[in-house]
C-alpha cells in the first residue's frame, strides 16, 4: 500500500456563536496590561481536516486546531511531499522523516500540530485497511469503558454556574472541571472570586465527585503559590496549567509545593518535551493532545513514558484522536469530556466538522471494537456553516 495524496482543508466556522462572557477563564495574555485583548486569543473557530488517500482507495482522516491555516501550509509545502509515495505502515519512519525535516523550524507548536494531523491520518489508514480500531493496534482495550470528566463551567456568575454544575450531575457525571476567572491582574478581590467559584462548584458537587481547577496559563508562579494553599481545603484533583508551558522550572516548584497536584501538556510537544517534564517533575498529570503533540506515534511512545513514571496521562480535550490513546494504556485512567454545545471557545467545533464521536453515557464513554480506524467521517449537516479553504 502507498500514499497516492494528502489534502488539507481548512474548515472555518461562519456560523453563530457565543461569545464568552467576561472573565470566563484565566490565560497567558491576562498578565499584559491591554485586558481588551485576553480574551480574543483564546478561539478555536476553524479546524484543518487532512485527507489522506492511498493507491487502493483507503482515504485516512486526521485533524489539527492549533494554528489551522499556518498548518495547512506546512501540511501542503512540507509534509505531503514526505509522505506521498511511501507505506503507511512506515509510520514510525514517516514520523521522523517529519520531524527531522522541519526540526530547524519545527520541534514545537504549529509543525508538530500539523505533523499529528497527517499522522492522525496515517493510523485512520492503519486501523480501516485491517478492519480494527486504531486502540486495538496500541494494546487493545484495557477498559470496559471509559471514565470521563464534564469540562466546561468556565467563570460566569455563581448561580449559573451552579446550575450547570447540577445538570451535569444529573446526567451522572462524577467528575468535574471548571475554569478560573481571575489571575496576578485582578488582585486580592481575583483570589476571593477565584475561592468563591470553586466554594459554588464544591456545594452542588460535594466532596465525593472530583473537581479539577483549570487555569489556562494565566496565572504566574508568584500568584499560584498564594492560591493553591488557600485552594487545597477544597481538595482539587489537580490544577492545570497555572503557569506558561515553558515555565517548567515553575511548573516543578509549584508541583512541590502543596498537596495538590499541578497538571500539564497540552501545550508540549514530542516524546523529548515530555521526557523533560517528567524528569523534573514538572507535572502529576500528563495532558499531552494526541493532534498536537506529534500524533498517535509520538502519544502512544509518551503512554509508555508515563507508565515508567507513574504519572497518569489524561489526554487535553477529549476527542476522538485522544479516546483510542486511553482505551489502550492503563496509565491513562480517563478522558476529558466537551459535550456538543454552541460554539463557544471552539474546542467543541470538532462535533460540527466529524461524526463518530461517542456520546458520554452517565459519565462513561464508550469505543466501537468494531468500527475501524479512528472511526470518524465528515459530518455534511453543518457544512453549509463553513468556508472551506482548500
Ligand atoms: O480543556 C482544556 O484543558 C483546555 O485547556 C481548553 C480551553 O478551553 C481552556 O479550558
Ligand atoms: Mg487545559
Amino acid at each position: 500500500m502507498k500514499i497516492k495524496s494528502v489534502r488539507a482543508r481548512v474548515f472555518q466556522w461562519q456560523g453563530k456563536t457565543v461569545p464568552p462572557q467576561g472573565n470566563f477563564c484565566s490565560n497567558a495574555m491576562d498578565l499584559l496590561y491591554s485586558p481588551a485583548e485576553t480574551m480574543s486569543t483564546f478561539r478555536f473557530h476553524a479546524w484543518t481536516v487532512v485527507e489522506i488517500e492511498t493507491d487502493d482507495g483507503i482515504v485516512g482522516l486526521g485533524n489539527v486546531a492549533l494554528a489551522p491555516a499556518i498548518a495547512k501550509a506546512i501540511i501542503d509545502q512540507y509534509l505531503a511531499p514526505l509522505v506521498v509515495g511511501q507505506d503507511p505502515w512506515d509510520y514510525e519512519y514517516l514520523g521522523q522523516r517529519m520531524y527531522r525535516a522541519t526540526h530547524a523550524w519545527g520541534r514545537k507548536g504549529v509543525t508538530m500540530a500539523a505533523i499529528s494531523a497527517v499522522d492522525l491520518a496515517i493510523w485512520d489508514i492503519l486501523g480501516k485497511s485491517v478492519g480494527k480500531p486504531v486502540f486495538k493496534l496500541l494494546g487493545g482495550r484495557t477498559k470496559e469503558k471509559i471514565p470521563c470528566y464534564y469540562s466546561k463551567l468556565y467563570r460566569t456568575d455563581l448561580d449559573e454556574m451552579q446550575r450547570e454544575a447540577q445538570k451535569f450531575m444529573d446526567q451522572g457525571f462524577t467528575m468535574f472541571k471548571s475554569r478560573f476567572g481571575f489571575g496576578p491582574a485582578h488582585g486580592t478581590r481575583g483570589v476571593a472570586e477565584n475561592l468563591k467559584a470553586v466554594e459554588a462548584i464544591r456545594e452542588v458537587i460535594g466532596y465525593e465527585n472530583d473537581l479539577m481547577l483549570e487555569c489556562y496559563m494565566g496565572w504566574n508562579v508568584e500568584y499560584a503559590k498564594r492560591m493553591l494553599p488557600k485552594l487545597e481545603k477544597f481538595q482539587p484533583r489537580w490544577v492545570e496549567e497555572p503557569v506558561i508551558a515553558d515555565d517548567i522550572d515553575g511548573y516543578a516548584e509549584l508541583n512541590a509545593l502543596t498537596a495538590i497536584p499541578i497538571s500539564g501538556g497540552e501545550h508540549e510537544f514530542s516524546l523529548y518535551g515530555f521526557k523533560q517534564l517528567l524528569e523534573r517533575k514538572a507535572v502529576s498529570v500528563v495532558q499531552y493532545d494526541t493532534n498536537r503533540v506529534g500524533g498517535i506515534t509520538a502519544a502512544h511512545k509518551i503512554n509508555a513514558l508515563c507508565e515508567a513514571w507513574s504519572v497518569p496521562v489524561i489526554p487535553h480535550a477529549g476527542q476522538m484522536h485522544n479516546y483510542h490513546l486511553t482505551m489502550s494504556t492503563l496509565a491513562s485512567p480517563m478522558s476529558e469530556y466537551f459535550p456538543m454545545h454552541d460554539v463557544e471557545v471552539g474546542n467543541e467545533l470538532f462535533y460540527y466538522i466529524f461524526d463518530g464521536e461517542p456520546v458520554a453515557d452517565n459519565g462513561f464513554l464508550q469505543l466501537d471494537d468494531d468500527k475501524p480506524g479512528l472511526g470518524l467521517t465528515l459530518k455534511t449537516d453543518y457544512l453549509d456553516q463553513f468556508r472551506i479553504i482548500e
